[in-house]
């Protein structure tokens, strides 16, 4: 259970994370909503200590992490695989290499210095390239695929590093619909095929409502919703996006018609 305990974070005068109390039980696929600015990033990035609280407390199975120094930083961060909306790989290296650098916090010292890898890690690797459909561009380098196959990497190399939680960070935002399907199907597969939690943060509400089991709406840094997608009514959405309500929601139709005009979702 990850417990966020009256977690805020503040930039001079501004709030970009104010006073936010969360529940998230293991094993759940949460979507981080709401408009642009409303503190989502941050909230993610606090999660791992990328930026640090102001004031509150983060607790994971009843350990504060947010007191966490040195080497149990460290191993914190290892169990958090973070997966940004630019992808973040080494785009002059190969794919397989990519991805064995999720192996980096799990391995020896001496051997991650020399990027030494055995070939039981090699072969963990190129299980998690083909589970996602790419294995085939395995020896490629990064920078010569498409940014579809670069994200799915990114989630491969996130599986690799074997986290207790996926922090996805606008995952689909430079992707187009085809691509954004095949994303969110192996964010979806991780969750449900390993148990492991994954927060996204979501951009379009339609993407959210139907991958997410839950829904966490955020404005000007606070939770102003949080519940089941069902439970998210389009006034209430209209009311969370404000003016941007209209980019990131269908014209309308009540969230039981929308998969029929989205891509479903596929479990391997
Ligand atoms: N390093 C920083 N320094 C100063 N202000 C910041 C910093 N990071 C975020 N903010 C401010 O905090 C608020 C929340 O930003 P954040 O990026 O978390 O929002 P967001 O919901 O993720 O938005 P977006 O969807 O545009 O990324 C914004 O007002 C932003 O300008």
């Amino acid at each position: 259970m990850l417990v966020l305990d009256g977690l805020s974070k503040r930039y001079g005068d501004i709030y970009a994370v104010a006073d936010v109390s969360l529940e998230i039980p293991a094993g759940g696929f949460v979507g981080i909503i709401g408009r642009s600015g409303a503190g989502k990033s941050t909230l993610l990035r606090m999660v791992n200590r990328l930026a640090e609280p102001s004031a509150g407390r983060i607790l994971v199975d009843g350990q504060d992490v947010t007191r966490l120094a040195g080497r149990r930083l460290h191993c914190w961060r290892a169990d958090c695989a973070m997966i940004f909306q630019q992808f973040n790989l080494v785009g002059r290296l190969d794919v397989l290499t990519n991805v064995l650098l999720g192996r980096l916090q799990r391995t020896p010292g001496w051997r991650s210095l020399l990027k030494l890898w055995t070939h039981e890690e090699k072969a963990v690797a190129l299980s998690a390239l083909d589970q996602f459909d790419i294995a085939q561009v395995a020896a490629q380098r990064a920078d010569s695929l498409s940014g579809g196959q670069q994200q799915r990497v990114a989630i491969a190399r996130a599986l690799v590093q074997e986290p207790r939680i996926i922090l996805a960070d606008e995952p689909i935002a430079s992707l187009d619909p085809r691509n954004t399907k095949t994303v969110m199907d192996a964010l979806l597969r991780i969750n449900k095929h390993y148990g492991i939690t994954v927060l996204c943060n979501l951009h379009s509400l339609d993407i959210a409502r139907l991958y997410c089991d839950r829904l966490v709406g955020m404005a000007a840094g606070r939770v102003v919703f949080d519940g089941a997608p069902e439970a998210l009514t389009d006034t209430v959405a209209r009311d969370l996006y404000g003016l941007e309500a209209g980019e990131v929601m269908d014209a309308g139709p009540a969230p039981d018609t929308l998969p029929a005009a989205l891509p479903q979702p596929v479990l391997a």
